[in-house]
């Protein structure tokens, strides 16, 4: 299976990042929309997303009480999201409000996110985690699948485990990818596409290594041809 590339839309305006879109064509067919463009924009951008006929990661990084989680997948699954974002460290009620909420919506599928990626073990003391990034994304891992989650959110560093844990067919979405001769910028466990793809990620998102690239069509069809892959489907 090849992995897709997610192209995430870190942008402060909706004119940036539909220019980003219009430059990759119909050689992207995935965007994630965060918290920066839904805060700036609102709904309306993901709306003209869906509209082109693009799939959106609505990347959301839910951790709340199960009615509001509930209601919060509710709206993205109105707005034709893919994906959302769930913190799987919410807990097993909240991840299965997310799922029951989703099944409304069948494009939708539930993301429980581990460990971000800027994170490694020297960090999770602090806040109280597992010693180890490895521990606790199996720990969160394991809870999304008891919960029914349809895939997790984490590196590429542990993609080849987290498959011996989910269900066959579970997404694995990794984020902190670096293509060569990017900077890992506030990324701490970076990986790159075609390592992703051989460790068994089913998606691979990419934010700064194509949007702030000298030419993004390019930085885009490097990632995806280290995959092996011909095209984003
Ligand atoms: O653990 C996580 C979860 C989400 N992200 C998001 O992915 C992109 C990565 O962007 P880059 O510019 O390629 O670093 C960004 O939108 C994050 O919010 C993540 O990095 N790690």
């Amino acid at each position: 299976m090849f992995a897709q590339v997610i192209v995430a839309l870190d942008f402060p305006s909706r004119a940036d990042a539909i220019a980003l879109v219009d430059k990759l064509g119909q050689d992207c067919s995935a965007y994630k929309v965060g918290l920066q463009l839904l805060t700036e924009e609102g709904p309306e951008v993901v709306r003209e997303l869906v509209g082109r006929g693009k799939s959106v990661f609505l990347d959301l990084k839910l951790h709340e009480i199960p009615n509001s989680v509930s209601s919060a997948v509710r709206a993205a699954g109105k707005l034709g999201a893919g994906m959302v974002t769930v913190h799987a460290s919410a807990d097993s009620a909240v991840l299965r409000a997310a799922v029951a909420a989703a099944t409304d919506y069948p494009q939708l599928k539930v993301l429980a996110l581990t460990v971000i990626t800027s994170l490694t073990d020297n960090e999770l003391p602090e806040i109280g985690l597992a010693p180890s990034v490895r521990l606790q994304v199996e720990r969160l891992a394991k809870l999304a699948a008891v919960s029914g989650c349809h895939g997790v959110v984490a590196s590429a560093n542990e993609a080849t485990y987290i498959t011996t844990l989910l269900p066959a067919g579970s997404l694995i979405v990794t984020p902190g990818i670096q293509l060569a001769g990017a900077s890992s910028n506030d990324q701490a466990r970076v990986a790159t596409p075609a390592f992703a793809r051989q460790a068994g990620a089913s998606h691979v998102v990419i934010g700064r290594s194509i949007t702030q690239a000298e030419n993004p069509k390019a930085a885009f069809a490097s990632a995806l041809s280290s995959m092996g892959a011909r095209n984003a489907g």
